[in-house]
């Protein structure tokens, strides 16, 4: 298999009916979800010539954290339902790819053995927490130490869900539960009993300033769309931004992601990082994405997809894939290094 395309038929064959529709789903009609990919499609290239960039260097360092690719990995829950290996096997294969894996709230496998298992293939892994800020406070600061007790390099607190999107095909399907041997193992409590993750729409800044004041980990918000709300939260102190619509899982009709870029980096402005996801597929969508302001991006239905299709070697073929054309991309693009894409090269 060489395309995620390819990588997505596979998984389709393998998973049941119901959960390739929960990975593969978005909100409403879809629309969000198809406009992520169609953005990119709408977009050229107006590659440059002649500048001898002979070697790339893809690395790149957000948040502190080092990539050796400016291709992370976006939080998505139940691994364990693509593959029995689960999120670990999704941790080996994205600390030997080097790059950074943002483990999610909904993970279904404890922190503490995702972390155990990336350490298992490289010695100083880079993984981020995805965190639904939960109206319990005290419980989520626990949640947070214990992220930060397994070694997480930052936080990523996803704010696009005051209320969970409304995803007909798994109403359809009838999905809304795990099956009884999973567990989203992060909400467990002292008590050792799951809690539900809540979606709140109560949250406000001060909840953020809240969590500024608990931790020292580097914050990113996910979820942000409007210019105006990258610049509250540059004024509050985070991190870093994702640029994302949850993959097109929340609102649908919000703005495709690569439509909302250029506004949200020019409000920013360069004073802390963009990290761009939804419908991100090729070395050719990273490149638009870079040159239109982000400094990196994330991918998340392609790592289910080359899960399911094949455990650890599925999410280390779809990583090596990605890195391959986004070399390719630069070298015709005559770029080296993903600091030298500049929005002059998309139309
Ligand atoms: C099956 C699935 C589960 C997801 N789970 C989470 C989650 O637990 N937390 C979160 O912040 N985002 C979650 N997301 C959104 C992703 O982090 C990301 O924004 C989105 O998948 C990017 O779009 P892409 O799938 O087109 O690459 C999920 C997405 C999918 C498809
Ligand atoms: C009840 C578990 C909530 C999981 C949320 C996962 C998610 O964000 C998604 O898009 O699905």
């Amino acid at each position: 298999m060489r395309t995620i395309a390819e990588f997505e038929a596979a998984a389709r064959e393998r998973l049941e009916p119901a959960h390739y529709d929960f990975f593969a789903g978005g909100a409403g009609d879809e629309r969000t979800l198809r406009a992520n990919e169609a953005a990119f499609g709408r977009r050229s290239l107006v590659p440059r010539v002649l500048r001898g960039n002979g070697k790339r260097d893809l690395a790149v360092e957000i948040a502190g954290s080092p990539l050796s690719m400016p291709v992370l990995v976006s939080p998505t829950a139940f691994h364990r339902l693509a593959h029995p290996d689960g999120e670990r096997a999704t941790a080996e294969a994205v600390a030997a790819a080097g790059t950074v894996m943002v483990v999610s709230m909904a993970a279904t496998t404890a922190i503490e053995d995702i972390a155990a298992a990336a350490r298992a293939v490289a010695a100083d892994p880079s993984l981020w927490f995805q965190l639904y800020l939960q109206p319990d406070l005290e419980f989520t600061g626990s949640v947070v130490r214990r992220a930060e007790r397994a070694g997480v390099r930052a936080l990523v607190v996803t704010v696009d869900s005051p209320v969970f999107g409304q995803r007909e095909r798994d109403h359809r399907n009838g999905f809304h539960d795990l099956p009884p041997e999973l567990a989203v193992e992060n909400m467990r409590d002292g008590s050792g009993s799951v809690r539900d993750i809540e979606m709140s729409a109560e949250l406000s800044w001060d909840h953020l300033a809240w969590l500024r004041e608990t931790t020292s980990l580097p914050l990113l918000l996910k979820g942000i769309l409007h210019p105006e709300d990258a610049r509250l939260a540059v004024a509050a102190g985070v991190d870093g931004l994702v640029v994302s619509n949850h993959g097109g899982r929340q609102l649908d009709t919000a703005v495709s992601t690569l439509d909302a870029l250029p506004e949200l980096a020019a409000a920013v402005g360069g004073v802390i990082p963009l990290v761009l996801d939804g419908g991100v597929r090729r070395g050719t969508d990273v490149v638009k994405a870079l040159a239109l302001g982000a400094n990196a991006v994330g991918i998340g239905r392609p790592v289910l997809w080359g899960l399911a299709a094949a455990g650890r070697e599925g999410v280390a073929e779809v990583l090596a894939r990605l890195r391959e054309e986004l070399d390719h991309t630069l070298a015709l693009c005559g770029a080296g290094t993903p600091g030298e894409l500049t929005a002059d090269l998309v139309r």
